[in-house]
């Protein structure tokens, strides 16, 4: 066990990690924390949620001269949500610092941002695209930074983002740390990585799957047009906590989450072309529990630490086994349990096992639950209830009511009715959903997966989704983007 006072972190941020529940540093923050703060640059791999924000977080938040109110680390990530909840994570960690993150994102007037700055930030974490318009307008000045950091350093690598990432590396001054961290890097990407970095020390965190081990994964092998019901049923009788459904278009997201709506779940939809207000409120009900079930495009897939995730659903396989990785490891997050099911039609076995190599990983298959098995286990969940109660409450009060009933009905009857009250019927509202064509595994397969794989390649990779197409700030000004970065992200997730 290494405790953070081990590694040498300083009384303030000590202070706030011991507030914050942590106890004993997890493997990726003892083994990069103490490379980080001695100044070398890092590649750190390690499963999802095992802490690699506060790994790359606290050296950053070590070195920051708080005298000094100028940008002296910057973060990039690929999602509004992502560098929210960084920003977030470095300010709670940093509290008796003194030291400030901002999050710079698009979406969010560009006024606003540029006040925001003027108030002296010494961390900014950032989405790309909003990034290198402050920096084109001159609203950020990025000539002090010290240390960088790509989190989910492998998107950030890839196609759609690798240029804004260049020019933005190339804007800060020689001689800067650069820090990678992801629960992914596949091996061309890591070779890019090398080249945008100074003698890296490379950190990966031993494990025998790439996917956390107390995700318990599944399979359920269905047609296309029965994972609606099938989904639904599913909900029924395991009544998640919070549940997140991934789905591969921004249109099924939408039809997914109204179907559901129309037959009763508390569930609403994220992706690239919903404002960024909607997009945050969202969000902000899905952590408070005012919503049960998230659906989602893979704008969600990655970072995003919610507790109470306890079942993750590919209604649509993704394409890559990274994407893969990331979307079940919204569950099973900092020694949590969580299960993932994966939804595949029968053209698409050879893909579930190119996943399952890839990630090293094994799904087991489950039986598709019928309507009957969903009715029973919402019963199940009554009964459940009803039993609590007998447990827990004194019931004289209702004893003469109770023999009342008696006297006219016999008892099954009475019951059944009771547990007929109690239960939560799903309404049978007819629910279509567009088909899509199964995901082909020719087009994954090999080492160059990336850059064979046609048009789902601009869905996963070109998706990076700043803004879909509500970029607030991001056209006025007449700038002149490069034309495939605007290509890529109309292609957004
Ligand atoms: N040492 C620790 N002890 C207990 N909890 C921790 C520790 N470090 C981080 N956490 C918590 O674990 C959760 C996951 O951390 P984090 O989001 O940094 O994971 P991650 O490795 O970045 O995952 P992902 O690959 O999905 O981005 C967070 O809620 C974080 O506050
Ligand atoms: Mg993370």
């Amino acid at each position: 066990m290494t405790t953070f006072k081990d590694l040498g972190v300083s009384a303030p941020i000590l202070k706030a990690i011991n507030n914050m529940g942590f106890e004993e540093a997890t493997p990726i923050q003892a083994q990069t924390i103490p490379l980080g703060v001695e100044g070398n640059d890092v590649i750190g791999q390690a499963q999802t949620g095992t802490g690699k924000t506060a790994a790359f977080g606290i050296p950053m938040l070590e070195k920051v001269d708080t005298k000094l109110r100028k940008i002296q680390g910057l973060v990039v990530a690929p999602t509004r949500e992502l560098a929210i909840q960084v920003a977030e994570e470095l300010n709670r960690i940093g509290r008796h610092t003194g030291v400030r993150a901002l999050a710079i994102f698009g979406g969010q007037p560009m006024d606003r941002q540029i006040r925001a700055l003027k108030d002296g930030p010494q961390i900014v974490v950032a989405t790309p695209g909003r990034l290198l318009d402050h920096m084109r307008r001159r609203t950020i000045h990025i000539s002090m930074v010290q240390i960088a950091v790509l989190d989910e350093a492998d998107e950030m690598l890839n196609m759609g983002f690798i240029d804004d990432i260049r020019e933005i590396l190339k804007a800060i001054p020689e001689g800067h740390q650069t820090l990678l961290f992801s629960a992914t890097m596949p091996k061309e990407i890591r070779e890019i990585a090398t080249t945008l970095m100074n003698n890296p020390k490379e950190v990966k965190v031993k494990a025998k799957e790439m996917t956390v081990e107390n995700i318990d994964q599944y399979f359920i092998e269905i047609p296309e047009k029965q994972k609606f019901e099938t989904l639904n049923n599913h909900l029924d009788i395991h009544s998640p906590d919070l549940a997140i459904v991934f789905a591969r278009t921004k249109k099924r997201v939408d039809e997914i989450t109204e179907g559901l709506q129309a037959r009763g779940y508390r569930a609403e939809g994220i992706h690239g072309d919903l404002t960024q207000g909607k997009r945050m409120s969202v969000l902000n009900k899905f952590k408070h529990g005012r919503l049960d079930v998230l659906v989602a495009t893979d704008v969600a897939a990655r970072g995003l630490d919610i507790s109470g995730v306890t079942h993750v659903y590919n209604f649509d396989i993704p394409q890559d086994p990274e994407s893969y990785v990331h979307r079940i490891g919204r569950t099973g997050r900092a020694g949590r349990t969580g299960e993932a099911i994966s939804f595949i039609t029968p053209r698409e076995m050879a893909h579930l096992n190119l996943i399952e190599k890839v990630t090293k990983s094994k799904m087991k298959r489950l039986m598709p639950p019928s309507y009957k098995d969903a009715q029973r286990g919402k019963q199940q969940l009554t009964i459940d209830k009803l039993l609590r109660t007998i447990e827990r409450h004194d019931l004289k009060d209702y004893h003469e009511a109770a023999n009342e009933l008696l006297e006219n009905h016999d008892s099954v009857t009475v019951i059944a009715a009771a547990l007929k009250l109690m239960t939560k019927e799903r309404k049978d509202t007819p629910v279509t959903i567009s088909s899509v064509a199964p995901i082909s595994v020719k087009k994954a397969k090999g080492g160059d997966r990336r850059n064979r794989s046609g048009s789902g390649n601009k869905r996963y990779y070109g998706g990076r989704n700043q803004g879909g197409r509500n970029q607030g700030g991001r056209n006025q000004g007449g700038r002149n983007r490069k034309g495939n970065y605007q290509k890529s992200r109309n292609n957004s997730k």
